[in-house]
């Protein structure tokens, strides 16, 4: 990968590495773009196979989350973290500590908080070193573990997906194939399976997959088989690229509505399941429950007014499904174009010259 070349056309600002010899720290932190405000995204921890990967996944998440923070209506930039390493085996106190102090050197440029692989216990750590993390214990007055409000706001968001393709929200007595049974999607299944809705479901790990069988009779399937199973909605919560040439002739639901980010391998498969007429939730829509909640404790967190935000995903889903029958465009282009306003229309008036702080002169 030619990194300049690959950050010059998508335009981002910083790609920052980590390293700590001590811990065994790699981390990479990608800033895609700070027009709205400090880049705010989680931090995934992985075992990437090669450092391609690793630095792929960092810019293409950071991307995602500019687009999430400003369709979100938040005054946020976008940004992310891939820790290299097994999650069950190589953390430790330091390596999350030793991260702390390189997210305080960016001075704010970037916030921090879970993702795939991170856990609020990591976010702690990480905050004996910096203020610059969110999602911590709420005992510190924080929001705590983002997933559960992740979680509400991809289930309001499929309801309005659902409305679009079978003419009512209800999803009482539907079939939802579920992808990945990790921290979101449980308590997502726990919301379908109080409606009423029927649940399969895949993970590469056999502990999840019993979890929401036992809990809620969901039916497993191999994680192969996932796509192919004759489900209302699929939900893919694992993972991204999972919408791609392979998976897509498998497809019989008739919406996608998940909390995977990147769910889309390219444009082209976005362009492909609306032709198919596939009710698409644009998954950076759909999922920004978790940064909505974590992004009010910026002004004192209030459980109650972030719910009331989440919430709204539900008409966003609307309005989406919307903008993209009245323009005849997928609903990933809708999603789109409705961030890029955004951050064109906030930017522009930002370019009005506002003295903040010391008054420039004031230090000869
Ligand atoms: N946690 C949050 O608040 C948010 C999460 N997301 C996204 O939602 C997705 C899930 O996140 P979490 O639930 O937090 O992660 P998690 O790590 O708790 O759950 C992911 C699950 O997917 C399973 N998995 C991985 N590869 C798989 C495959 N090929 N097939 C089937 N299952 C597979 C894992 O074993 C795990 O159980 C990720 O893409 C994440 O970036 C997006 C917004 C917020
Ligand atoms: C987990 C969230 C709080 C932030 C994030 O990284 C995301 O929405 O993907």
């Amino acid at each position: 990968m030619e990194i300049f070349k690959y950050m010059e056309t998508y335009d981002y600002e910083q790609l920052v590495f980590c390293q700590d010899k001590t811990s065994g720290l790699k981390a990479i932190i990608a800033i895609h773009d700070t027009t709205l405000g400090p880049a705010l995204g989680g931090t995934r921890m992985w075992n990437y196979a090669t450092e391609e990967e690793a630095i792929e996944d960092a810019l293409r998440l950071a991307k995602g989350m500019t687009y999430k923070n400003a369709a979100a209506g938040l005054n946020l930039g976008g940004g992310k973290t891939v820790i290299i390493g097994d999650p069950l085996k190589d953390k430790n106190e330091e390596m999350f500590r030793a991260f702390g102090r390189f997210i305080q050197g960016l001075n704010g440029r970037y916030i921090t908080a879970e993702d795939v692989g991170t856990t609020v216990e990591d976010m702690d750590l990480i905050h004996e070193e910096t203020n610059y993390v969110t999602g911590i214990s709420e005992a510190f007055g924080s929001s705590g573990n983002p997933s559960p409000v992740t979680a509400y706001g991809v289930y309001v968001g499929m309801k309005a997906a659902a409305k679009e393709a079978f003419g009512s929200d209800s999803l009482e007595g539907k079939t939802v194939a579920v992808q990945g049974v990790g921290n979101v999607a449980y308590t997502l299944c726990e919301f379908l399976h109080k409606e009423g809705a029927k649940l399969i479901v895949a993970d590469i790990n056999q502990a999840s997959v019993d979890r929401a069988v036992n809990a809620f009779g969901a039916v497993q399937v191999s994680v192969d088989e996932i796509y192919s199973q004759d489900a209302d909605i699929f939900a893919p919560c694992a993972l991204g690229a999972i919408i791609n040439d392979n998976t897509i002739p498998q497809l019989k639901a008739k919406v996608i509505a998940g909390s995977a980010n990147n769910q889309l391998k390219d444009t082209k498969h976005g362009d492909l399941i609306h032709e198919m007429g596939i009710a698409y939730a644009p998954d950076y829509v759909i999922n920004s429950g978790g940064v909505i909640n974590v992004a009010d404790e910026l002004y004192g967190y209030n459980h109650d007014r972030a719910m009331k935000r989440v919430a709204g995903i539900y008409d966003k889903i609307e309005r989406i499904f919307e903008i993209s029958k009245r323009d005849g465009i997928p609903t990933y282009v809708a999603a789109d174009r409705l961030a890029e306003e955004r951050i064109a229309r906030v930017g522009k008036s930002r370019s009005q010259f506002l003295q903040n702080g010391k008054h420039i002169i004031s230090g000869r």
